[in-house]
Formats: C-alpha cells, sequence, structure tokens
C-alpha cells in the first residue's frame, strides 16, 4: 500500500469511533471510505446505513450492513465522507468520485458530519482540485460554452471507456479547471443560480469534523 493510502486508511480506521451501537451512518463514497466502510464492519455493532452512492450500497450490502433509502430514515446521526480537498475553514471540494448530489443531500441531512482525509488533501485555498459541477444533460453544452466565456475552463467528464459519464442521478459532471479561487460563496451562488446545474462539489460549512490521516492523525473541528 502506498503512503497516501496508508494515510487514508488511518484516518478512516480512526472515525470507526465515532459510530456506536443502534446510530443511522452515512456512508459517503470513494476510495477512503472504502477503509471505512472496512473498518466499521469490524466492529460488528448493529446500525443503519444510507447511502451517497450505488457503489457504496453494494459494497455495503456485501459486508452485510443493513442499508435503507434515505427517505425510510427521520434522521441520521452521523455521516462518515471523503473529500478531494480541505482548506483551514473546513469547507471543501468533493465529486471527483462523481458522488457529490448525494453526498450533498446527506450531508445536509445529518446531525454531524465527519470528513476522513489524508494529509495531501489540506490546502490553505480551495480550487487546485478540478470542481466538479453536476449539469441535466440537455443543455450542457450551452452551459460549457457559458463556463468557458466566464473563465472558468469546464472539460465534459468521461468515464474510462472515454464515453460521457452519467453520475448515479442520470447527470453530467463539468470539471472546473480554476487553479485557485478568491471566495468559495461566490462562486457557489453563481453556480446554483445557473439554469441546468443540478448541484456542484464545494461543500461549505458542512463538515463538523475533518481527520486528516499523516504520521501523526490530526482532528480539526469546525468552531460553530
Ligand atoms: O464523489 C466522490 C466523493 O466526493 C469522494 O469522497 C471524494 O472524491 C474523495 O475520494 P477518495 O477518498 O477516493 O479520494
Amino acid at each position: 500500500m502506498n503512503a497516501q493510502d496508508l494515510n487514508k486508511k488511518k484516518a478512516a480506521e480512526f472515525a470507526a469511533q465515532y459510530i456506536e451501537e443502534g446510530m443511522t451512518v452515512g456512508l459517503g463514497t470513494g476510495s477512503t471510505v472504502a477503509f471505512f466502510l472496512d473498518a466499521l464492519a469490524e466492529k460488528k455493532i448493529n446500525f443503519t446505513g444510507v447511502t451517497t452512492s450505488n457503489r457504496t450500497a453494494a459494497r455495503g450490502a456485501e459486508l452485510g450492513m443493513k442499508i435503507v433509502d434515505v427517505d425510510e430514515v427521520d434522521h441520521i446521526d452521523v455521516t462518515v465522507d471523503g473529500a478531494d480537498e480541505v482548506d483551514t475553514y473546513l469547507n471543501g471540494i468533493k465529486g471527483g468520485g462523481a458522488a457529490l448530489l448525494m453526498e450533498k443531500i446527506v450531508a445536509k441531512n445529518s446531525t454531524k458530519n465527519i470528513w476522513i482525509v489524508d494529509q495531501s488533501k489540506v490546502k490553505p485555498v480551495l480550487g487546485t482540485f478540478p470542481l466538479p459541477v453536476e449539469v441535466v444533460p440537455y443543455g450542457s453544452g450551452q452551459l460549457a460554452r457559458k463556463f468557458e466565456k466566464d473563465g472558468l475552463n469546464p472539460t465534459l467528464r468521461l468515464d474510462q471507456e472515454g464515453k460521457t459519464l452519467v453520475t448515479d442521478g442520470g447527470h453530467y459532471i463539468l470539471d472546473l479547471h480554476l487553479d485557485g479561487m478568491d471566495s468559495p460563496e461566490r462562486l457557489s451562488d453563481y453556480l446554483s443560480k445557473e439554469v441546468g446545474v443540478v448541484d456542484h462539489g464545494l461543500f461549505l460549512n458542512t463538515a463538523d469534523i475533518v481527520i486528516v490521516g499523516g504520521d501523526e492523525i490530526e482532528v480539526k473541528e469546525r468552531k460553530h
């Protein structure tokens, strides 16, 4: 296992201690969450899982977890998810694995959100990682041209076979190559107002706790 994966695994295993018997748990998506699912399965406790992608739902079922639909629960105690970038305010970019929409819905409905990342993802400013924007297929070419005109350098995300990637929700993803951003709030507002944008990968004021895996584990908490 390379050093980055080892750090992802450390953060994921540390996060398992936040999950207690009987909780309803939001299960994120990605390679870091994959380690978390394994660690959670090893705890052998009863909990109800709400998933954020078909991938996580399939893996959860494989591990024998009780998985229910987000609309079947009246609350989610805690969600554990990965992130592609996290800044000093604990804002982040998510959606590198194309799961941002369901992740945001589950996050918004969670009492507590914990992110697990390796240390390479902690950045002073967001935007080195391309910002995913989930868009309705109809008119997505027009939207891409508008983003281009506005200097946001969009590229249409392709799958491993080189075909247009389709998300679990049936949408496309435009990745914005920004090289940093002055104001994540302003960009978030701009994107949210564009017709055809379903949602975007800026997760602002969402994470309560970020667990950073490195030589040591660092636990960062949002000051409310
Ligand atoms: O869409 C995917 C999610 O937002 C992931 O949590 C994020 O991309 C981090 O993934 P990984 O843990 O594989 O680096």
